[in-house]
């Protein structure tokens, strides 16, 4: 039974967190997305000019890999990028857990936002399979066949502000979080690791609700996305903060006093936010109006990303479908 570790980096402004994975003998540092279930990568099909800035994957320098005729994949995320290509297979080592016939997918489009982030060279998917966009035959994630030789159906999340944390797969560190983890019900209807989060709190404010809360944990989006019950809540007690159509969300002075949130995760822990974390970035070159790193979001669902990852040690356990917290 096997473990597997890697450091966790953020990008500048921790806007993204990457990790190395090692594709037929070739490294590639990727953005670890628990929203989503395809592992693509940037490779030598692409048009020169995106690949220029990144590191390719050359299916023709491995020995391992195997084009997988006839498939295809493409695929949209919630911001309007996205990716399509071939597919083939090939050993997949992350950190010491390895799997020998992961799909690999073989961008030959993608978005402009993907090829400007240039430290980051494609995407590995760690939701639930069922959401893999391959075709004729959806593939597994690393994480769906790797489970069964890990030590434990499990993989974790243990990000950072402005520091390197890590993925680890098959194992818990509990070295890693304060106190026992709290564990709650996933719905894997939609194919997220997606959780009943129906109650909230502001600072020290009274607990209000969210009728029919659900949320996602995804470690792919930057922000934290909310109803906007909790978004005017939370920033009713924020002096100066303003709806900024301009900027697109809520900036406040960059010294604003911003307290902690507490949000719900399947009804039986209140997970809290720091409110240090919600100051994301400045929107100005003097550093005077910062951009909430709490935003509200129209959909019912709730996508709770990396600001919320900043104060919370996640665990994904894909035995029994649930999910750990506790506060780092
Ligand atoms: C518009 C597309 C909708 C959202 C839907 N797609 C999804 O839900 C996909 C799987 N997941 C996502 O679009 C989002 C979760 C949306 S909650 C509905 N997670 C993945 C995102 N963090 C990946 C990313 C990483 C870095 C830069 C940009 C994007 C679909 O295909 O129908």
């Amino acid at each position: 039974a096997s473990t597997g570790t890697v450091a966790a980096t953020p990008e500048t402004g921790d806007v993204e967190y990457l990790a190395p994975i090692n594709i037929g003998g070739q490294t590639m540092v990727m953005d670890f997305d628990s929203g989503s279930s395809d592992l693509w990568v940037f490779n030598t099909q692409l048009a020169a000019a995106s690949q220029t800035g990144h590191t390719n994957f050359d299916p023709s320098k491995s020995t391992t890999f195997k084009l997988m005729q006839g498939a295809s994949f493409s695929i949209s995320y919630g911001d309007g990028s996205g990716a399509a290509g071939n597919v083939g297979t090939d050993t997949v080592n992350i950190g010491g857990a390895t799997v020998t016939s992961q799909a690999i997918e073989l961008a030959t489009a993608v978005s402009s936002s993907f090829v400007q982030d240039t430290q980051s060279n494609g995407l590995v998917g760690l939701a639930y399979s069922k959401l893999n966009t391959v075709k004729p035959t959806a593939q597994k994630t690393f994480f769906d066949n790797a489970k069964s030789s890990l030590a434990e159906p499990v993989f974790t999340a243990d990000l950072r502000h402005n520091a390197v944390g890590a993925y680890t797969f098959g194992a818990i560190d509990s070295t890693k979080f304060n106190g026992s983890l709290s564990w709650a019900a996933v719905n894997t209807t939609n194919g997220f690791w997606q959780f009943s989060s129906t109650k909230f709190q502001v600072g020290t404010g009274a607990a209000m609700t969210v009728a029919g809360g659900q949320a996602i944990a995804d470690t792919g989006t930057t922000l934290m996305l909310a109803n906007a019950a909790v978004v005017n809540a939370y920033y009713s007690q924020v002096t100066g903060a303003v709806n900024n159509q301009t900027v697109g969300g809520v900036t406040f002075p960059c010294n604003a006093q911003l307290p902690d949130l507490q949000v719900d995760v399947g009804g039986n822990y209140m997970a809290v936010v720091r409110g240090d974390d919600i100051n994301f970035a400045p929107v100005d070159n003097a550093g005077t109006t910062c951009f909430g790193g709490l935003q509200a979001i129209s959909s019912d669902l709730q996508i709770y990303g990396d600001i919320m990852f900043k104060s919370q040690f996640v665990a994904f356990n894909g035995g029994n479908n649930t999910i750990g917290m506790a506060p780092h």
